[in-house]
């Protein structure tokens, strides 16, 4: 684990605020928080100091400079600073506040007491330095499009054995295990989670016990979809997967293999200029593509196999 952190802080125009999120994790942030400041927004990143050296930085100005630019808005301000574990970890989660996704979920994080009232389904997550914490708009495209997907279960399963809550699903790229908590808590009943990052997997077990969910219900394992392979021992009735778009296109054959006639899938980290390319992948490999969700520029296939 990193000692000393930089911290990104970007003020912008809000409209950017989802393109920013993008270049940070592309550029390596394990922790983004973002909040509103009068007409602009703040976006704060955090990396470990090893990461990026000061020219990287520049660099990272340059680009954000440039995709403002690109779409007509003023160019954001970049500062940073180094600052230790500790304050890393208190600084990020003061910003870090409940989130209601979807029509369900509501995401809680474990610092903060749980709400009184709520009809809705809490995941507590404490993500530590993994990808996950609900903010994102491509992970809320995949929590609304479980819920959806659990909401047609009656009709989209009366053609099988399957009932509900016999639902196994592999969650590709767990991160700190948000869609697989998600899934559990809307019937599902077992869970395959994997991540090629060692902390995303320690995240995911950790959010799995700060939920009470037994560890037989959400197994995990760091790799890839072919370490989740060996341990299914029958192929999933879902998979959702929230990577980037070459990364699914790359795995697809693989996620096929683990498939079967009724399987469904969603799809998510994809920008939309990238949907069509990830479409095909899909269809050439068996899968037909339902419907496409959209949020700013990133998109969530709902697939299923037949
Ligand atoms: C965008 S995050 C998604 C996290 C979480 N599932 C969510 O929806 O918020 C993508 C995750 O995929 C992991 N990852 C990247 N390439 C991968 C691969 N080839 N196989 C499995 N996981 C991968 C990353 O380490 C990261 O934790």
């Amino acid at each position: 684990m990193a000692n000393t952190w930089w911290e990104l802080q970007i003020l912008c125009e809000p409209d950017l605020e989802e393109s920013i999120f993008w270049r940070l994790e592309s550029f390596g942030c394990r922790g983004t928080a973002s909040e509103t400041k009068a007409n602009s927004c703040l976006v704060r990143g955090y990396l470990p100091q090893f990461q990026a050296q000061l020219l990287d930085l520049a660099a990272l100005s340059l680009w954000l400079r440039q995709d403002a630019l690109c779409v007509g808005l003023s160019a954001p301000t970049l500062h940073w600073q180094i600052i230790d574990e500790e304050d890393w970890s208190s600084s990020w989660k003061q910003h870090w506040q409940p989130q209601e996704i979807g029509d369900r979920f509501l995401i809680n994080p474990a610092w903060l007491p749980l709400p009184q009232t709520s009809e809705r389904l809490v995941i507590k997550l404490d993500p530590g330095v993994a990808f996950g914490t609900g903010a994102h708009a491509t992970t809320q495209l995949c929590l609304e499009s479980l819920e959806m997907r659990f909401a047609e279960v009656p009709p989209s399963f009366a053609d099988t054995n399957t009932q509900p809550n016999d639902v196994v699903i592999a969650d590709i790229g767990c991160g700190s295990g948000i869609l697989s908590i998600g899934a559990l808590l809307l019937g599902a009943k077992k869970a395959y989670a994997v991540d090629t990052d060692p902390l995303a997997v320690q995240s995911t077990n950790s959010n799995r016990i700060l939920n009470d969910i037994n560890a037989e219900k959400i197994v995990t394992a760091q790799g890839s979809v072919d370490v989740l392979a060996k341990l299914l021992e029958k192929p999933v009735d879902g998979i959702v997967c929230n990577i980037l778009a070459d990364v699914i296109i790359e795995l697809v054959p693989q996620m096929s293999a683990i498939a079967k006639s009724t399987t469904w899938g969603i799809f998510s980290g994809i920008l939309l200029e990238q949907s069509k390319a990830v479409a095909d992948a899909l269809e050439k490999n068996g899968w037909v593509v339902a419907t496409l969700w959209r949020r700013k520029e990133w998109c969530c296939l709902n697939v299923r196999r037949s």
